[in-house]
């Protein structure tokens, strides 16, 4: 499988898609990572046959873990759709034997009539349990779409973060977060394929039953257009794995183009026609490659009528001739008749069935596939070793590490400890490496080489969910969860008292934000939703830095706390975070170097390595980066040169 999203340079689209006021812009062209069906066109009828009930078998495990009674209640209805028709078959070929035969008319219809009263009631029992039918896949196929999504969202939320940093999983992600929208397909062209096989099969046992030629005669009516149906779904589902990325592409240009976060530079930065021109872009990408698979289909979907339209006149032909010659009495002939049209129909429903079936069980076994490579790439230890509940001492030996698909490490052979009651500071320029360390001593990234232990712990060996638990982390980039304020300080914590979330509040400056909102802690702050409020980025920031102080965790990891605070409130929050690092270790990055001075120790990490170690008095002392940031930062708030 390879696994890259490398973009190549765009070639225009070869057709307009609609009239443009604004030309169409670059966009690159993604290679989708991971073609697993490539194959897909090429394989034969027998490993068509072969995937089919795998493919379907997903499905079926999934509608039988949401309704098992519901299964079975579509099962018995599609063997009584089977049974009535080939009741309703038999009892034509007995109402056409006295109505075919010499006599008096009133009579022939006399004896006709019983069997003449079974078709029609046969007729109305199949409309009845196809509406039935109908109902009941109705109910089956939300659960199943529940199930599917929450266990595309259960492995997403499990898997480990460097997966969000490799392309490939982001494609399989897409591929699998669409099969799980769309498994109620799967389930109703399931069922429509069973009904219709049965009912078929009906059929053709009552012809053999009638007539043993009969029934090669009705095979070769139906088969062209299935056929046909399989080569056309193949080609869709093609097509669609093709333009996975760019499917992708266009959500993420819908979004950035309609998005509240980008509203305003999408205003300031008039970037109104380069948006649209991107959208032009990828939909007539997009546009391009759909009428292919219509083209495609109609070739397929041609080819298959035409074929079956000839078997069906042979058929007829056929039919002719054997009651011409007596060799089949004129009944049987009239009800084979009857039961190629029925059976035509029958293949309708049958064709598309077949065609979603494989089209949505391929894309079923991509969220299988996923679920499989998500649970492997979660990897969690077969017995978790323990995560120390107040560890004394945290601890980088040797940490190499780089992302996923880059060649230079984002940290190299670093080594470093932080121990309880302690703030360890970390700086260095842009890039350096901090937020990086930072995550992997939280447990949210694993070396490439090195350990990463809380005491003597070797934390890649134990229950992620467990150690996070033990930690309290405010990201560089937070997330605004739009929820009430006291939701978004309580976050995925039983909510506590009052008073503790207050006090949190209050040591990251959040109570004044918290008065100025109507209703305090239950002000809902979706600002897109009704009665939603929004705040400004340093009152949001207040906020998380709440979220971070209200978990009593040992660990605190705050990134950048202050960016995006005044000078009074970002004081108060590092007293805060002194005060906190008593009873805990604190892991402290910023580049407001006025914050460092208190801390315990600083890094300064450049290129990915540490290159200056010690207190703040120590590394002024040695007259290196730090001291020269340190310098630099002076200057701008005295005018001198330190
Ligand atoms: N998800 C990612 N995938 C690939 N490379 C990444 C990813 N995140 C960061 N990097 C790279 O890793 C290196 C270190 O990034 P990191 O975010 O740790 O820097 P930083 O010191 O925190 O920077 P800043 O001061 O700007 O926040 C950078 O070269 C960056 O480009």
């Amino acid at each position: 499988m390879t696994s890259s999203t490398a973009p190549r340079p765009d070639a225009a689209p070869r057709r307009r898609l609609f009239h443009r006021k604004s030309p169409t812009a670059p966009l690159p062209r993604y290679t989708v990572s991971a073609e697993r069906h490539d194959d897909a066109l090429n394989v034969s009828w027998f490993t068509i046959a072969r995937r089919l009930p795998r493919l379907s078998g997903i499905a079926v495990r999934l509608a039988w873990q949401a309704a098992p009674r519901v299964v079975l209640l579509t099962c018995l209805l599609q063997l009584i759709t089977a049974a009535v028709t080939a009741i309703g078959l038999y009892a034509t070929t007995s109402a056409l034997t006295p109505l075919l035969a010499s006599g008096a008319t009133p009579e022939r219809i006399g004896e006709a009539l019983p069997a003449l009263i079974l078709v029609t009631v046969a007729a109305c029992a199949r409309s009845l349990v196809s509406a039935l039918t109908v109902a009941t896949t109705a109910r089956i196929g939300p659960r199943v779409d529940g199930i599917a999504e929450a266990r595309y969202l259960e492995a997403t939320t499990r898997v480990p973060l460097a997966a969000y940093d490799d392309p490939a999983w982001s494609d399989q992600s897409e591929a699998a977060s669409r099969a799980a929208k769309d498994a109620h397909q799967m389930i109703e062209a399931l069922t429509s394929v069973t009904g219709a096989v049965l009912s078929i099969a009906a059929a053709a046992g009552i012809l053999a039953h009638l007539h043993p030629v009969l029934l090669p005669l009705l095979l070769m009516a139906v088969l062209p257009r299935g056929f046909a149906a399989v080569r056309a779904a193949r080609a869709a589902y093609l097509a669609d794995r093709h333009t996975l990325a760019d499917r992708r592409l266009r959500h993420s240009v819908i979004f950035e183009t309609s998005s509240r976060d980008h509203a305003l530079e999408v205003r300031a930065y008039t970037l109104r026609p380069w948006l649209l021109g991107r959208f032009r872009t990828v939909a007539a990408r997009l546009e391009d490659a759909a009428a292919e698979v219509g083209r495609t289909t109609a070739r397929h979907q041609l080819v298959g009528d035409a074929v079956a339209g000839c078997a069906t006149v042979g058929v007829y032909a056929a039919l002719l001739w054997l009651a011409a010659t007596g060799r089949i009495a004129p009944a049987a002939a009239g009800t084979a008749f009857i039961a190629v049209q029925l059976s035509s129909r029958l293949l309708a429903g049958l064709v598309q069935g077949v065609n979603t079936t494989y089209k949505t069980g391929l894309y079923m076994a991509d969220w299988d596939a996923f679920l499989t490579d998500t649970t492997t790439r979660t990897h969690l230890p077969e017995h978790p070793r323990p995560v120390p509940a107040d560890p004394q001492v945290i601890e980088a030996r040797n940490v190499t590490f780089h992302y996923p698909g880059s060649e230079l490490p984002a940290l190299q052979n670093v080594t470093v400890r932080v121990r309880r009651g302690e703030v360890l500071a970390i700086v260095g320029a842009n890039g350096s490496g901090k937020s990086t360390l930072a995550k992997l001593l939280a447990g949210l990234y694993t070396p490439t080489t090195g350990t990463v232990t809380w005491d003597t712990t070797d934390i890649s060996r134990t229950d992620p969910e467990q150690l996070w638990r033990r930690l309290a982390m405010l990201p560089q980039h937070f997330a605004r969860w739009p929820v009430t304020a006291r939701e978004n300080i309580v976050l995925g914590q039983e909510t506590g008292k009052e008073t503790d979330i207050l006090t949190a509040a209050r040591a990251a400056g959040a109570d004044t934000v918290l008065d100025s909102l109507p209703d305090g802690l239950n002000t809902n702050l979706a600002p897109s939703w009704w009665g939603g409020r929004d705040l400004s980025g340093g009152q949001w920031q207040r906020i998380a830095t709440a979220r971070a102080f209200y978990r009593d965790a040992p660990i605190l990891i705050c990134d950048e706390p202050t960016s995006a605070l005044d000078p009074l409130a970002e004081e108060a929050v590092y007293r805060r975070i002194q005060a906190l690092a008593k009873g805990r270790s604190v892991i402290l990055i910023t580049h407001r170097l006025g914050s460092t001075r208190t801390a315990d120790r600083i890094i300064v990490l450049d290129g990915g390595t540490i290159t200056e170690e010690g207190t703040h008095e120590a590394l002024l002392a040695r007259d290196g980066t730090y001291a020269t940031m340190w310098r630099a930062q002076a200057d701008t708030y005295t005018g001198d040169k330190v």
